[in-house]
């Protein structure tokens, strides 16, 4: 049964940038232990959601809490030490350092928030060894020593999770995750993020890709032109009559992959 308190209260968020209305006063719940998805089509609001959660953009109403403290004041570095952490789309590791180093480097500036004092941790073997655990977690462990440039994208992908984890987060927040990987990588990337789920992480999941999505998450959340639109169990949500003309109204990419779903 779905504990009663949430980790995450989202409670009419609405952001808008000039005249355009990105969120529109969506509220939803995240409880701990979830493996939540956000979806929706193309320009739906989902990572604006996901960055007003963290601080990088602001709302214009409503709040964010974590845990029981609100979150709004707040910047995001202080977010970030309260749990909270933000895979992103775009994979940017540092290139000339190692693998496991691009980790300690972020384990280090959870402790510092300081890049420069957070270089000096690296070398030490605490750090090292959490890091190491964090590229075990996702997979890529035997690579620890390689350099980001010789990876291919599954792998850099993997890395940008590790870094997340390595903030120590109460809620990772994953932004398109196996976007540009095909359904072999994507499958078993997904299945990662089970594994990280299970292992007590308690995870939002933006993602396009629907099979991955309805094999995966346990409640799906809808956004539509910036609304809410549907909130609940995935089999449920899929067939909301709302959620299927928001998908095969939007683009022919978006409308494929309910179909795809549909055949699974
Ligand atoms: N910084 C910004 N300035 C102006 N408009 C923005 C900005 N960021 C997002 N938008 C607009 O807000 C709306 C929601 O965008 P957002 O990127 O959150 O959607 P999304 O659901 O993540 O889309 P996608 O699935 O295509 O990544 C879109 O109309 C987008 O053009």
């Amino acid at each position: 049964m779905t504990p009663k308190t949430p980790l995450l209260s989202v409670s009419g968020i609405t952001v808008r940038f000039g005249g355009l209305t990105a969120i529109d006063n969506v509220s939803f719940d995240v409880y701990p232990g979830e493996l939540l998805g956000l979806i929706g089509p193309n320009g739906a609001g989902k990572t604006t959601m996901l960055r007003s959660i963290t601080g990088v953009v602001r709302a214009n109403t409503g709040n964010v809490t974590l845990a029981g403290e609100r979150l709004d004041a707040l910047p995001i570095e202080r977010r970030i030490r309260r749990g909270l952490s933000l895979s992103q789309q775009l994979v940017k590791p540092l290139r000339n350092i190692s693998l496991i180093d691009n980790v300690a480097l972020a384990a280090g500036a959870h402790k510092t928030l300081s890049p420069l004092r957070s270089l000096m941790h690296v070398s030490q073997a605490d750090e090292k060894a959490r890091a190491l655990q964090m590229l075990q977690s996702v997979g890529i462990a035997e690579r620890a020593d390689q350099l980001p440039g010789t990876q291919p994208l599954g792998v850099l992908k993997r890395l940008e999770m590790a870094r997340s984890l390595a903030l120590n987060p109460k809620l990772l927040l994953l932004d398109e995750p196996l976007a540009g990987l095909n359904s072999r990588e994507a499958n078993a990337l997904a299945d990662t993020i089970v594994d990280i789920n299970r292992r007590g992480v308690t995870i939002v999941l933006i993602e396009h890709n629907l099979g991955e999505v309805m094999r995966v998450c346990q409640r799906l959340v809808v956004l539509d032109n910036g609304r809410r639109i549907a909130d609940g169990e995935p089999r449920a949500v899929m067939n909301d009559p709302e959620v299927r003309t928001a998908y095969l109204g939007g683009d022919n990419l978006s409308a494929s992959a309910v179909k795809e779903e549909e055949h699974a």
